[in-house]
């Protein structure tokens, strides 16, 4: 319950499970996934494993699977009312959360887990990271030091990409991002053609319309989600996971000398955790407290993450 200055509460739309009441949710759906399968999904600095497949992520498969058949059903109801054929229209996850706290991998299981249900649903996955605005155009706008901020993304293409696959458009392009150049990839682009299931990744993904000049408020793209993640943990967590991947990719990623981060592949331990933690605390932290972490509010689910980077509690709206 939420307390009021008048000593009225509102009640929560949540209910909050530990791990273990969590994972009895599972009941009898089925693990398909080995331990390397988990190997190949998991992110780097990420820490799942075989038994937080089976005691977080099934049971969210599971409900997803229930979620996805309700809501074509709903689909099929407008459709009757219309008086229309309802023509199919893709499921549509929304996972967010901060910058390192794992959202990939959460996405990326959860493609694997439903594109493993009997019905054998094709899944597409793409991460908000494309429709940042190529760098030219941020140096343009003084926006290189607020990448991952909402005024970094081409919000009106991304609108655009998740409206035309919700509207079962036969092909719809996205750009292309990459860590390595720090840059969209001139001339590159993923195709979606008709997945049953959309699973949109991104820091950004669950805020809200922003409000016309005429005050009439527009549409985002968690207009069309059917069903939305947030990954969350302590900023200091978030922090401290962000700084040892740092020094990771500083051995891996950065070594390469076409990587935009090469010039850090030298610096010391010392050097590297100062550097990270100067990124983090500038660019990262400050996105992660005015522009992610309001949005947290209008999840459908959201994961909870102890120090050791491992979901330990999940949040359910219920109301
Ligand atoms: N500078 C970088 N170079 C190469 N890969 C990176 C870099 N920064 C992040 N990554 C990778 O990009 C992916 C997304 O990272 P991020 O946006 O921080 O989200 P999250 O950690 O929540 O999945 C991760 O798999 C991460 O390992
Ligand atoms: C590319 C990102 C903005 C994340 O994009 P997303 O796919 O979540 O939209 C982020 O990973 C990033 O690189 N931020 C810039 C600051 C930094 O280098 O940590």
């Amino acid at each position: 319950m939420a307390s009021h200055g008048n000593g009225a509460s509102i009640p929560s739309p949540y209910v909050e499970l530990d791990r273990r009441d969590w994972a009895r949710l599972r009941e009898s759906h089925p693990m398909h996934l080995d331990a390397a399968d988990v190997e190949r999904l998991r992110g780097l600095g990420d820490r799942l494993d075989m038994d937080e497949v089976e005691q977080v992520y099934l049971p969210i498969s599971r409900l997803l699977s229930f979620y996805e058949e309700a809501t074509a059903r709903l689909h099929q109801v407008t459709g009757d009312f219309l008086g229309e054929r309802a023509a199919r229209t893709p499921f549509i996850v929304g996972v967010a959360g901060s910058v390192a706290v794992g959202k990939s991998t959460t996405a990326r299981i959860l493609a694997e887990l439903i594109s493993r249900w009997d019905s054998q649903p094709r899944v597409d996955l793409v991460t908000t990271d494309g429709f940042l605005y190529p760098n030219r155009v941020l140096e343009e706008r003084g926006l290189m030091d607020r990448k991952g901020f909402p005024e970094s993304y081409d919000r009106r293409a991304l609108l655009r990409f998740v409206s035309e696959v919700k509207a079962g458009r036969a092909e719809v392009r996205a750009p292309v991002y990459s860590h390595l150049i720090y840059d969209i990839v001139p001339g590159e682009s993923i195709v979606v053609r008709q997945p049953d299931v959309l699973i949109v990744e991104g820091l950004n993904v669950l805020q809200a319309p922003r409000p016309h000049a005429n005050g009439r408020a527009g549409l985002a793209v968690s207009d069309f989600f059917d069903f939305t993640v947030y990954v969350d943990a302590h900023l200091s967590d978030i922090r401290r996971w962000y700084t040892e991947r740092f020094l990771s990719l500083r051995e891996t990623a950065f070594a390469d000398p076409t990587s935009h981060f090469h010039r850090f592949s030298t610096l010391s331990d010392d050097e590297a955790v100062r550097t990270a933690q100067e990124i983090f605390d500038s660019i990262n932290a400050p996105n992660l407290v005015e522009n992610i972490l309001p949005t947290r509010s209008r999840a459908t689910l959201v994961l909870l993450k102890g120090p050791d980077h491992t979901v330990d509690r999940v949040r359910l709206r219920r109301l």
